[in-house]
């Protein structure tokens, strides 16, 4: 928790501040021009578990993920070879990230997925300034913020066209999720106490979800085995950053978590 915590005393200084430099009627003019909105729910909907891949530079518990890092060439990397979305971390002081980036890889010809704008929200000023960027649904962290404001941030997503991936922890933060209207639901793997993965705690949570609801399988998912495990506990998608950045073939790793790699072995794919 305590590197949670760090974040967002940082990121409320970070969000006055951005209010300040670029005021919301800015936002709201740039929102104007957005690209229209790629459905990210049907995207996860597909069968077979969903690939949601990441864009991610460093993490602070793993530094810098890889020598040659280039945010919007892996973005047209995991467009090719099977991801169904594309994560990308808009976080600029702890993940390397940045809302500038977002908004390439999002409005770039060569990627087609829908894109999540990955934050530790707040504030409905940074849902905006997701749409405004070109992104199709947004990270909401149920312990980022006060009770009150999650069913808030989730209506002003859907209000926008966007969906909202509301990630928890816990039993407890799950039906809290859901009550506040998400329809997507993330459980995250990695326990932020102890940064150990737990698959089993989230089966525990994902059996609280309505069938409803869609489920993504979050962090810490090393392998197609782990997907298929996910699959398998019945979650819809998974989100997947460092096994895939960390790989030295980025394509072929991509493809193997999309269920895609025996395809690689066909000579007419493999241009
Ligand atoms: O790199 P991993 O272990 O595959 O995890 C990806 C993603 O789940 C992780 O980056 C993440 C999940 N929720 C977050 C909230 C903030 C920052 C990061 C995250």
């Amino acid at each position: 928790m305590f590197m949670l915590d760090e974040i967002l005393a940082h990121k409320i200084i970070e969000v006055e501040d951005k209010k300040v430099r670029y005021p919301m009627s800015l936002v709201e003019k740039k929102l104007a021009h957005a690209r229209s909105v790629r459905d990210f729910f049907d995207a996860m909907k597909q069968p077979g578990i969903s690939l949601i891949a990441e864009v991610k530079r460093k993490s602070p518990s793993k530094g810098e993920l890889r020598q040659d890092y280039d945010a919007l060439s892996l973005a047209r990397t995991y467009s090719q070879h099977g991801a169904r979305a594309i994560s990308v971390l808009a976080d600029e002081a702890f993940f390397g990230g940045g809302a500038h980036i977002v908004e390439r890889i999002a409005n770039d010809a060569q990627v087609h997925l829908p894109v999540m704008y990955k934050e530790f929200v707040i504030d409905p000023y940074q849902v905006f300034e997701a749409r405004s960027v070109g992104a199709d649904a947004v990270l909401l962290i149920v312990r980022a913020v006060a009770p009150a404001m999650l069913p808030q941030l989730i209506e002003t997503a859907h209000q926008l066209g966007m969906q909202a991936l509301v990630e928890c922890f816990t039993v407890e933060e799950a039906k809290l999720a859901v009550g506040s209207g998400a329809r997507i639901v993330g459980v995250n793997n990695r326990d932020l106490q102890s940064f150990e993965v737990d698959l089993e705690r989230s089966e525990k949570i994902r059996a609280v979800l309505p069938s409803t609801t869609l489920t993504v399988s979050e962090s810490g998912l090393s392998s197609r085995a782990d997907a298929l495990q996910a699959e398998q506990l019945g979650f819809d998608a998974m989100l997947v950053g460092e096994a895939i950045l960390k790989a030295d073939n980025v394509a072929l790793q991509v493809r193997s978590f999309a269920g895609l790699h025996e395809e690689m072995k066909d000579p007419v794919l493999n241009d």
